[in-house]
């Protein structure tokens, strides 16, 4: 059998079911060291796959440590430090100075501390990123309750359409366009929620393969139905500009889109925060699966043997 046939998800867990790895299936892995709770995440950004050669080295450099940083958030953890890992081909030393900008910028902007990595040659480019955060209580995607709200920060879909527009080659772009695209190669972790996930969330992951299917994880690791509203998802005014401009649907770049790097959380309505960017999509109910407008939800997002 080729892992093709299980998919990433299935290939996971069936590594998690055949190796008793009980820990997996969470955002970071949370582990007990004398009284602290220590966060680990790692994050592979490849070639290829992930960007493109001829993105800037930078803006790579900003985006892995921001997916690995927005996994240590979104368990409701400090991000504190980081060891990165070049697969690297024979490159000018131009290339991973550029990287490195962007790493350490990123680095700086998250206060967080690179403390160390590896270098391996390779045919082609890829960087890992390997995080450690700490925090005072762990919010996993399995915590939801029934009669929570289902919420999300930011907008989505954003990183979708900026990566349609870099495959696109345009000779000009508008502004609005270079808004999506730089959504796309710069994404920013949410730092300013880590103080609203650690006290108030139950359940939290990130959205980083696509909200239609990051919200399955979470459903089924809750053991509850998660019924949420198409009309409700935050959108931005350049992907609704975007979206007119091409005769596309909107709600399908926020429901299949990833790279956002946004949050989804659930905790009571109540808890709303009128300072942060959230907005409430939808309800935790009794039961099990995902429902949009009240029909099964079908994962569309990104899965690495399927896409
Ligand atoms: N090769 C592997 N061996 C063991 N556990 C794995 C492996 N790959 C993934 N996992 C675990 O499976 C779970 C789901 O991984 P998934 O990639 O969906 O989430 P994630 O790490 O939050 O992704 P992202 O970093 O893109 O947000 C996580 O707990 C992850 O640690
Ligand atoms: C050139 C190019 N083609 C496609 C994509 C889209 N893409 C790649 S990986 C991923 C999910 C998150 O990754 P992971 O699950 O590894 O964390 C998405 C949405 C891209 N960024 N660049
Ligand atoms: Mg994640």
């Amino acid at each position: 059998m080729k892992v093709s046939q299980l998919g990433e998800f299935g290939l996971i867990e069936y590594l998690k079911n055949r190796f008793y790895l009980e820990e997996v299936g969470d955002d970071t892995a949370c582990v007990k060291v004398g009284d602290s709770l220590l966060l680990l995440t790692c994050d592979t950004l490849l070639e290829g796959r992930h960007f493109l050669d001829s993105y800037p080295m930078s803006a790579v450099g900003w985006k892995g440590v921001s997916a690995c940083v927005s996994d240590l958030i979104a368990n409701g953890g400090k991000p504190l430090y980081l060891l990165v890992t070049l697969l690297l081909p024979d490159v000018e030393l131009k290339k991973v100075d550029e990287l490195y900008e962007g790493i350490t910028r990123a680095c700086e902007f998250y206060g967080v501390k690179l403390v160390g990595g590896n270098v391996v040659k390779s045919e082609r480019l890829g960087i890992d990123f390997f995080g450690v955060g700490l925090t005072e209580r762990f919010v996993g995607r399995g915590g939801a309750k029934v009669g929570d709200g289902i919420f999300v920060s930011g907008t989505l879909g954003d990183s979708l359409a900026g990566l349609e527009l870099i495959l696109m080659e345009k000779r000009h772009y508008e502004d609005f366009e270079l808004r999506l695209i730089e959504r796309h190669l710069r994404p920013t972790a949410r730092i300013d929620y880590i103080a609203h996930i650690s006290k108030y969330a139950n359940a939290s992951m990130d959205i980083s393969d696509g909200l239609s299917s990051d919200i399955q994880h979470m459903a089924k690791r809750s053991g509850l139905r998660f019924s949420i509203q198409k009309e409700k998802l935050p959108l931005s005014r350049e992907l609704l500009e975007y979206a007119k401009r091409h005769g596309k649907d909107p709600y399908s770049y926020a429901l299949r889109g990833g790279e956002d790097y946004q949050l989804l959380f659930t905790h009571p309505p109540s808890r709303i925060n009128p300072f942060l960017d959230m907005t409430q999509i939808g309800t935790v109910e009794e039961g099990e699966g995902v429902f949009l407008d009240g029909a099964p939800l079908e994962a569309q997002g990104f899965d690495h043997f399927k896409s």
